[in-house]
């Protein structure tokens, strides 16, 4: 796929590159403040939390430990399918450790609900969730997020981690899929 390509399939820039990183530099000053002396893990989320993991890591002033799970419930379309399925656990013991997941979506809350219920039954001191995106007309079970970057409509999107059919993460700002690409009008 070229760049023409690439460009045809996007529907719209949603938040661009720039509005990003200011985001996440604001996101990184209140985790700094919250965080102050503390011991820190950020538990990134396979594949779509990578882009935010890394550009989060690097604006954060506190000492932090990282590490991944890789869970999927979407596969290769556009819908949850409800189901979560844990592809890698954490290699951390996370008992009496302040956690934070970093995600990049919250659509349906499903993933995260889930996700959320099992670290809390392995008794860390805390666990909260950083979420670059969420969606607040698809969420489907209330999450209380500590830190969201931008609430965003109920629409497709890719770029910055998010996939469409594995494509498309690399992308660095978030853009809406054209109809056409996943068979719509
Ligand atoms: O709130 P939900 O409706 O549960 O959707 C959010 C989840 O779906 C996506 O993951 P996906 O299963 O596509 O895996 P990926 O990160 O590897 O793309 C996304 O990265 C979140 O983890
Ligand atoms: N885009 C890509 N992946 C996703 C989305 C989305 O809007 N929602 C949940 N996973
Ligand atoms: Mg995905």
């Amino acid at each position: 796929m070229d760049a023409a390509d690439m460009g045809r399939d996007l529907s719209n820039v949603l938040i661009s590159e720039d509005e990003l990183q200011a985001k996440i530099k604001e996101l990184a000053g209140q985790i700094d403040a919250d965080y102050a002396g503390k011991d820190l893990l950020i538990v990134g989320v396979l594949k779509g939390a990578v882009m935010i993991m890394a550009d989060l890591a690097r604006a954060l002033h506190v000492p932090v430990q990282m590490d991944w799970m890789a869970v999927s419930s979407y596969g290769a379309g556009t819908k949850s399918s409800g189901v979560v399925r844990v592809l890698k656990d954490l290699d951390t013991d996370i008992a009496n450790r302040h956690v934070l997941v970093v995600e990049d979506i919250i659509d349906s809350g499903l993933t995260l609900s889930w996700l959320l219920n099992n670290l809390q039954s392995r008794n860390p001191a805390s666990a909260e969730i950083c979420a670059l995106l969420r969606k607040p007309d698809a969420v489907k079970v209330p999450i209380d997020v500590k830190y969201v970057g931008f609430d965003i409509p109920n629409e497709f999107v890719i770029g910055y981690g998010l996939d469409y059919a594995e494509r498309y993460r690399n992308l660095p700002f978030i853009g809406t899929l054209a109809p056409h690409v996943y068979g719509g009008e």
